[in-house]
This record gives C-alpha cells, structure tokens and sequence, in this order.
C-alpha cells in the first residue's frame, strides 16, 4: 500500500496550497522576496518500489533522480523529487539534466506537449524513511510531513514529480513573514 490518495487532505491555506495548480515555484516565487533552488542530488539513483510502479518500471530500479530544496527568502518551504526511467532521462527529459538550479518548472510549464495527470496527496509519518531523511536537510521541519506528487507525461514518457511541504500547517495560511527563518518547534 503507497499510501497515495486522490483525496486532499489540507485544510484552510495548506489545502489550498497542496491542490494548487500550474507552478509551484511561481507561487512561492510570488510569496516572498527571493526564491531559489538548492539542488541535493541529482544522478543515476535507486528509485523506491513505489516509484518504479508509478513509473511503470519492471525490474531494475535505479532511474534518473533529482531531489531539490525550494527556498523563500533563504528558507526551506519545500522539498522536492523528481524521478524518470534512466533511458527517458536521454530522451524525452533530458532538458531535467540541465536544470542546474533553475526551477523544474521552467521545463515542465514553458514547453509544448506535455500533459499532467491529477494529483495524489500522501502524509508522511514521523519517523518514516522520508521525513528522516528531510530531518538532515531540513532541520525543524514538521515530524508529520504532507505531500503531493503528479505525473508529467512527455512523448509518454513519464515524469513523477514530489513535493513535500516543509513549514508547518500555519506558515501556508499568514503573511510572507511566516518564512522568515524561524525555529519552527515555536521558538522566534
Ligand atoms: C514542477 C515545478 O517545479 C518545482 C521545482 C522542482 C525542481 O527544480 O526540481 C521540482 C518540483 C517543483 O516543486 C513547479 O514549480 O510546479
């Protein structure tokens, strides 16, 4: 069981947040003063089990993978990660190889001919295999993380693309202020 559901979860800001269409990065773009990109890992990778049936990948299990820190005025607001098959990342998504620390979306909103299936919106549990791992690039992120991801499909290649909110429920309803870096276990 992946645990991914077509139901959205969110309540209030963060609903609205998590079912947000179109760009992301436009939108947190349009929250704060400074937006930017911190590429984590990008490569040959293992996919999970769960990526590589979203993928349709039989068998091997590494792909292409990219992992991202999306910040607002110096502050991590999202973590995303992005996988294909190896041999799309050659073809029909080689442009993801060169991203380097421009937006995803400059590829996946700006070009012709591809197409995203609906979202799907998953709530991580703490101290399960992601939000571990987010607490190494992210400390003082939320324990309980909430997720979206979709499928962008190009010459039917698929790209599965995550995207986990790092503030907590409150930040994604106040002012830009709430991104201001904060201890976010409540103390200024
Ligand atoms: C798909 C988008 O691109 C964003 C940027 C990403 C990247 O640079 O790797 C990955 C996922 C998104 O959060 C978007 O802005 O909607």
């Amino acid at each position: 069981m992946s645990g991914w559901t077509d139901h959205n979860f969110g309540h209030g800001g963060l609903g609205r947040w998590l079912a947000a269409t179109g760009s992301l990065s436009a939108r947190l773009a349009a929250s704060g003063d400074v937006f930017s990109v911190q590429v984590l890992r990008q490569g040959r990778l293992p996919l999970t089990v769960d990526e590589a049936q979203a993928l349709g990948v039989a068998g091997r299990r590494d792909g292409y993978v990219r992992e991202v820190l999306l910040k607002v005025d110096g502050v991590p607001v999202v973590f995303a990660r992005s996988v294909t098959a190896h041999a799309h990342s050659l073809a029909a998504w080689r442009s993801v190889r060169g991203l380097g620390t421009r937006p995803l979306a400059d590829v996946l909103f700006r070009r012709s001919g591809i197409t995203r299936q609906p979202m799907q919106f998953k709530q991580f549990k703490p101290n399960t295999a992601l939000p571990r791992q987010i607490q190494r690039v992210r400390p003082g992120a939320p324990r309980s993380l909430s997720a979206r991801r979709s499928v962008f499909l190009r010459q039917q290649a698929p790209l599965l693309v995550m995207e986990v909110f790092l503030a907590p429920p409150a930040a994604w309803t106040g002012p830009v202020a709430r991104w201001q870096p904060i201890d976010w276990k409540g103390r200024p």
